[in-house]
């Protein structure tokens, strides 16, 4: 047992079985694909969508969906920085716990913060983070609006909408970046098979 943390009495307790354990036996790697960017531009379709590709290769996945998330977990957080910085780091957390049981865990969040995004990012080994931007124009967003909410917030009856009158800062050096080609938007099994490769190339799909 180690000490840990900021001196409260808390104690790691180590495990015999660990990561590389489990990863063997589910013959993958355990990381985090962490889908990023506007209400509406497809994080949610294409986590779905990676998590069946995965499934049909015999590969273990688990979905953690900020909406989702915000029915449980994360109930009691509004949308103010602080409560999505709050809804991050917790997700971030969860994310890390589920890639060290080794699984793919696809976490799909506006998480519109660099800084939050970061923190997850330092939380896991290196290169086991892995940042997708859904980089879709916010008018093709607000085009689909298939929650509503756009027109909503354009009515002002929704404050602090991110796109409209909140922020969005776009990933710097993200590892993925889905994109429109010609202003067409490609599938969500376009896309999700552009995850899969990269995550092959990589040898997250085997232990
Ligand atoms: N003010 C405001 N801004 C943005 N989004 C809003 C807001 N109010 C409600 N919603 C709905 O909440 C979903 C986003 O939740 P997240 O947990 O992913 O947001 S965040 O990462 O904490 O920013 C988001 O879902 P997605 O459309 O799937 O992104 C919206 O349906
Ligand atoms: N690649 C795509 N091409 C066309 N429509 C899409 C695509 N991906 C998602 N959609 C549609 O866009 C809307 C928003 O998708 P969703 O996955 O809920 O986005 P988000 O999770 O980012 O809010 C849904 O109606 C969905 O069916």
């Amino acid at each position: 047992m180690s000490a840990v943390g900021n001196g409260n009495n808390i104690f790691w307790h180590n495990c015999p079985v660990g990561k590389p354990e489990r990863e063997k036996l589910l013959d993958q790697k355990g990381c985090v694909v962490w889908i990023t960017g506007l209400s509406g531009s497809g994080k949610s379709t294409v986590a779905c969508s990676l998590s069946r590709e995965l499934h049909a290769r015999g590969k273990i996945s688990y979905v953690l969906d900020g909406d989702n998330l915000r029915h449980g977990l994360n109930k009691n957080l509004s949308f103010s920085a602080e409560d999505r910085a709050e809804n991050i780091r917790r997700v971030g957390e969860v994310a890390k716990l589920f890639a060290d049981a080794g699984l793919i865990c696809i976490a799909s969040l506006i998480s519109p913060y660099r800084r939050d995004r970061d923190f997850c990012r330092e939380l896991l080994p290196e290169a086991n983070f892995i940042e997708v931007f859904m980089n879709m124009p916010l008018e093709l967003c607000e085009a689909r609006d298939a929650k509503g909410l756009y027109k909503l917030a354009r009515e002002g009856k929704i404050k602090g909408f991110t796109g409209i009158d909140d922020p969005y800062e776009p990933p710097l050096n993200c590892e993925i970046e889905l994109r429109q080609n010609d202003g067409v938007c490609p599938t969500p099994c376009a896309m999700a098979k552009q995850i899969v490769a990269y995550l092959e190339e990589k040898g997250f799909l085997e232990a």
